[in-house]
Protein backbone atom coordinates (compact mmCIF):
# COMPACT_ATOMS: atom_id res chain seq x y z
CA UNK A 1 0.00 0.00 0.00
CA UNK A 2 1.25 3.67 -0.58
CA UNK A 3 0.70 7.23 -0.01
CA UNK A 4 -2.04 9.52 -2.44
CA UNK A 5 -1.40 13.11 -2.69
CA UNK A 6 -4.42 15.17 -2.80
CA UNK A 7 -4.64 18.79 -4.43
CA UNK A 8 -7.09 21.07 -5.78
CA UNK A 9 -5.41 22.01 -8.77
CA UNK A 10 -2.41 20.74 -10.83
CA UNK A 11 -0.60 24.20 -11.03
CA UNK A 12 -0.07 24.03 -6.97
CA UNK A 13 2.10 21.15 -7.20
CA UNK A 14 3.43 22.07 -10.74
CA UNK A 15 7.27 21.81 -9.63
CA UNK A 16 6.88 18.42 -8.00
CA UNK A 17 4.80 17.05 -10.73
CA UNK A 18 7.42 18.04 -13.00
CA UNK A 19 10.11 16.33 -10.79
CA UNK A 20 9.13 13.14 -11.70
CA UNK A 21 7.81 13.62 -14.77
CA UNK A 22 4.13 13.17 -14.56
CA UNK A 23 1.75 13.14 -17.64
CA UNK A 24 -1.16 15.75 -17.22
CA UNK A 25 -4.14 13.99 -16.15
CA UNK A 26 -6.17 13.98 -12.49
CA UNK A 27 -5.16 10.45 -11.49
CA UNK A 28 -0.97 9.74 -11.61
CA UNK A 29 0.25 6.65 -10.67
CA UNK A 30 4.18 5.93 -9.54
CA UNK A 31 5.22 3.06 -7.73
CA UNK A 32 6.13 5.40 -4.75
CA UNK A 33 2.84 7.43 -4.38
CA UNK A 34 -0.23 8.53 -6.68
CA UNK A 35 -1.77 11.87 -7.40
CA UNK A 36 -5.24 12.62 -7.42
CA UNK A 37 -6.09 16.20 -8.66
CA UNK A 38 -9.71 16.88 -7.76
CA UNK A 39 -10.59 20.35 -8.22
CA UNK A 40 -11.00 23.15 -6.48
CA UNK A 41 -13.77 22.96 -3.84
CA UNK A 42 -15.22 20.52 -0.87
CA UNK A 43 -17.81 18.86 -3.94
CA UNK A 44 -15.57 18.27 -6.24
CA UNK A 45 -12.72 16.50 -3.97
CA UNK A 46 -15.52 14.65 -1.98
CA UNK A 47 -16.50 13.05 -4.87
CA UNK A 48 -12.89 12.96 -6.69
CA UNK A 49 -11.53 11.52 -3.83
CA UNK A 50 -14.56 9.26 -2.56
CA UNK A 51 -14.90 7.86 -6.03
CA UNK A 52 -10.95 7.12 -6.14
CA UNK A 53 -10.90 5.62 -2.14
CA UNK A 54 -13.63 3.29 -2.89
CA UNK A 55 -11.65 0.89 -5.81
CA UNK A 56 -8.22 2.10 -4.44
CA UNK A 57 -6.36 0.88 -0.96
CA UNK A 58 -3.38 3.47 0.39
CA UNK A 59 -2.26 3.66 3.91
CA UNK A 60 -2.32 7.17 3.98
CA UNK A 61 -3.52 10.70 2.27
CA UNK A 62 -1.73 13.57 2.16
CA UNK A 63 -3.73 16.99 1.25
CA UNK A 64 -1.91 19.76 -0.01
CA UNK A 65 -2.53 23.41 -1.84
CA UNK A 66 -2.44 26.59 -0.74
CA UNK A 67 -4.62 28.73 1.99
CA UNK A 68 -5.67 32.00 3.96
CA UNK A 69 -4.69 32.73 6.87
CA UNK A 70 -6.56 34.43 9.22
CA UNK A 71 -3.63 34.94 11.58
CA UNK A 72 -1.37 37.54 10.64
CA UNK A 73 1.98 35.91 12.87
CA UNK A 74 2.01 33.22 9.70
CA UNK A 75 4.11 34.38 7.08
CA UNK A 76 3.16 34.93 3.74
CA UNK A 77 4.79 31.32 2.17
CA UNK A 78 4.98 29.77 5.47
CA UNK A 79 3.72 25.83 5.73
CA UNK A 80 1.29 24.84 8.21
CA UNK A 81 -0.15 21.30 9.54
CA UNK A 82 -3.73 21.53 9.96
CA UNK A 83 -5.19 19.22 12.62
CA UNK A 84 -8.92 20.08 12.49
CA UNK A 85 -10.90 21.22 9.58
CA UNK A 86 -14.31 22.51 10.09
CA UNK A 87 -16.98 22.73 7.24
CA UNK A 88 -17.78 26.72 7.95
CA UNK A 89 -20.99 26.42 6.45
CA UNK A 90 -22.79 23.80 7.39
CA UNK A 91 -25.98 24.60 9.09
CA UNK A 92 -28.68 27.28 9.53
CA UNK A 93 -28.59 31.09 9.67
CA UNK A 94 -30.92 32.01 12.61
CA UNK A 95 -31.33 35.65 11.79
CA UNK A 96 -28.35 37.40 13.20
CA UNK A 97 -27.20 33.53 14.60
CA UNK A 98 -25.45 30.70 13.04
CA UNK A 99 -26.63 27.19 14.19
CA UNK A 100 -24.06 24.92 13.41
CA UNK A 101 -25.18 21.05 11.76
CA UNK A 102 -24.26 19.37 15.31
CA UNK A 103 -26.82 21.29 17.24
CA UNK A 104 -29.22 20.99 14.38
CA UNK A 105 -28.65 17.16 15.00
CA UNK A 106 -27.69 16.60 11.56
CA UNK A 107 -24.21 15.46 11.83
CA UNK A 108 -20.69 16.63 12.89
CA UNK A 109 -19.02 19.83 10.86
CA UNK A 110 -15.41 19.24 12.52
CA UNK A 111 -13.17 16.59 11.08
CA UNK A 112 -9.45 16.03 12.43
CA UNK A 113 -5.84 14.92 10.88
CA UNK A 114 -4.99 11.42 11.72
CA UNK A 115 -1.60 9.65 12.41
CA UNK A 116 0.40 13.29 12.63
CA UNK A 117 4.16 13.63 12.75
CA UNK A 118 5.63 16.70 13.89
CA UNK A 119 7.02 18.02 10.65
CA UNK A 120 8.47 21.00 12.43
CA UNK A 121 5.58 23.57 10.66
CA UNK A 122 2.84 25.60 12.86
CA UNK A 123 -0.27 23.09 13.81
CA UNK A 124 -3.20 24.98 13.03
CA UNK A 125 -7.21 24.84 12.85
CA UNK A 126 -8.83 25.17 9.75
CA UNK A 127 -12.34 25.85 8.11
CA UNK A 128 -13.60 24.85 5.12
CA UNK A 129 -15.95 27.58 2.82
CA UNK A 130 -17.08 27.57 -0.56
CA UNK A 131 -16.76 31.23 -0.76
CA UNK A 132 -13.25 32.58 -0.14
CA UNK A 133 -13.57 35.40 2.50
CA UNK A 134 -13.36 38.69 0.89
CA UNK A 135 -15.39 40.85 2.97
CA UNK A 136 -14.46 42.86 6.06
CA UNK A 137 -18.18 42.06 8.01
CA UNK A 138 -18.36 38.16 7.34
CA UNK A 139 -14.87 37.72 7.91
CA UNK A 140 -15.31 39.26 11.56
CA UNK A 141 -18.79 36.95 12.10
CA UNK A 142 -16.40 34.36 10.88
CA UNK A 143 -13.78 34.60 13.05
CA UNK A 144 -16.11 35.27 16.00
CA UNK A 145 -17.28 31.70 15.36
CA UNK A 146 -14.65 29.60 14.60
CA UNK A 147 -11.39 31.35 15.96
CA UNK A 148 -9.11 29.24 13.15
CA UNK A 149 -5.86 30.10 12.03
CA UNK A 150 -6.66 29.37 8.45
CA UNK A 151 -8.77 28.64 5.45
CA UNK A 152 -9.34 26.36 2.27
CA UNK A 153 -11.81 25.30 0.17
CA UNK A 154 -11.07 20.92 0.58
CA UNK A 155 -9.29 20.29 3.76
CA UNK A 156 -12.73 19.22 5.32
CA UNK A 157 -13.95 17.68 1.94
CA UNK A 158 -10.46 15.47 2.30
CA UNK A 159 -10.55 14.89 5.99
CA UNK A 160 -14.41 13.54 5.97
CA UNK A 161 -13.61 11.46 2.97
CA UNK A 162 -10.83 9.15 4.87
CA UNK A 163 -12.14 9.48 8.18
CA UNK A 164 -15.22 7.43 6.41
CA UNK A 165 -12.74 5.17 4.46
CA UNK A 166 -10.72 4.70 8.15
CA UNK A 167 -7.41 6.02 6.13
CA UNK A 168 -4.84 7.77 8.10
CA UNK A 169 -4.82 11.55 6.58
CA UNK A 170 -2.73 14.93 7.17
CA UNK A 171 -3.15 17.96 5.39
CA UNK A 172 -0.41 20.30 4.54
CA UNK A 173 -1.16 24.09 3.25
CA UNK A 174 1.23 27.16 2.43
CA UNK A 175 -0.13 30.43 3.36
CA UNK A 176 -0.57 32.53 0.11
CA UNK A 177 -2.58 35.19 1.02
CA UNK A 178 -4.72 36.51 4.54
CA UNK A 179 -7.86 36.80 4.60
CA UNK A 180 -8.90 40.40 4.53
CA UNK A 181 -11.52 42.59 1.97
CA UNK A 182 -10.16 41.32 -1.38
CA UNK A 183 -7.15 42.20 -2.47
CA UNK A 184 -5.43 39.82 -5.54
CA UNK A 185 -2.32 41.85 -5.79
CA UNK A 186 -1.29 40.85 -1.93
CA UNK A 187 -1.46 37.44 -2.69
CA UNK A 188 1.41 35.37 -2.93
CA UNK A 189 0.63 32.32 -4.79
CA UNK A 190 4.57 31.85 -6.41
CA UNK A 191 6.23 32.15 -2.94
CA UNK A 192 3.13 29.42 -1.28
CA UNK A 193 3.79 27.23 -4.18
CA UNK A 194 7.33 27.55 -3.98
CA UNK A 195 7.48 26.84 -0.65
CA UNK A 196 4.80 24.13 -0.47
CA UNK A 197 6.75 21.96 -3.36
CA UNK A 198 10.15 22.20 -1.81
CA UNK A 199 9.42 20.85 1.40
CA UNK A 200 7.43 18.00 -0.78
CA UNK A 201 10.51 17.06 -2.79
CA UNK A 202 12.63 17.93 0.53
CA UNK A 203 10.84 14.52 1.86
CA UNK A 204 11.10 11.12 1.98
CA UNK A 205 7.87 10.07 0.69
CA UNK A 206 7.39 6.55 2.85
CA UNK A 207 8.08 8.83 5.91
CA UNK A 208 5.66 11.28 5.80
O1 LIG B 1 -8.78 34.23 -7.81
C1 LIG B 1 -9.34 33.93 -6.76
O2 LIG B 1 -10.14 34.65 -6.19
C2 LIG B 1 -9.00 32.63 -6.14
C3 LIG B 1 -9.76 32.26 -5.05
C4 LIG B 1 -9.45 31.05 -4.44
C5 LIG B 1 -8.43 30.25 -4.86
C6 LIG B 1 -7.68 30.62 -5.95
C7 LIG B 1 -6.54 29.79 -6.47
O3 LIG B 1 -5.90 30.17 -7.38
C8 LIG B 1 -6.10 28.50 -5.90
C9 LIG B 1 -7.14 27.49 -5.56
C10 LIG B 1 -7.02 27.02 -4.08
O4 LIG B 1 -6.61 28.02 -3.22
C11 LIG B 1 -7.02 27.71 -1.91
N1 LIG B 1 -7.11 29.01 -1.26
C12 LIG B 1 -6.12 29.95 -1.31
N2 LIG B 1 -6.43 31.01 -0.57
C13 LIG B 1 -7.64 30.78 -0.03
C14 LIG B 1 -8.47 31.54 0.85
O5 LIG B 1 -8.16 32.66 1.28
N3 LIG B 1 -9.66 31.00 1.18
C15 LIG B 1 -10.02 29.77 0.74
N4 LIG B 1 -9.27 29.02 -0.09
C16 LIG B 1 -8.08 29.51 -0.46
C17 LIG B 1 -8.31 26.91 -2.08
O6 LIG B 1 -8.22 25.74 -1.34
C18 LIG B 1 -8.37 26.61 -3.58
O7 LIG B 1 -8.50 25.27 -3.88
C19 LIG B 1 -7.97 31.82 -6.58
Amino acid sequence: MKLLIVVATRAEIAPFLSHFNLPDQPLMETADFDVLVTGVGMVATAFALGQHLDKNKYNRVLNVGIAGSFDRNISLGELVNVSADTFAELGAEDHESFIGIENLGFGKSTYQSTGNKNYNLKTVNAITVNKVHGNADSIAKTQALFAVQTESMEGAAVFYACSIQNISCIQIRAISNYVEPRNRNNWEIGLAVKNLNDWLLSKELSTI
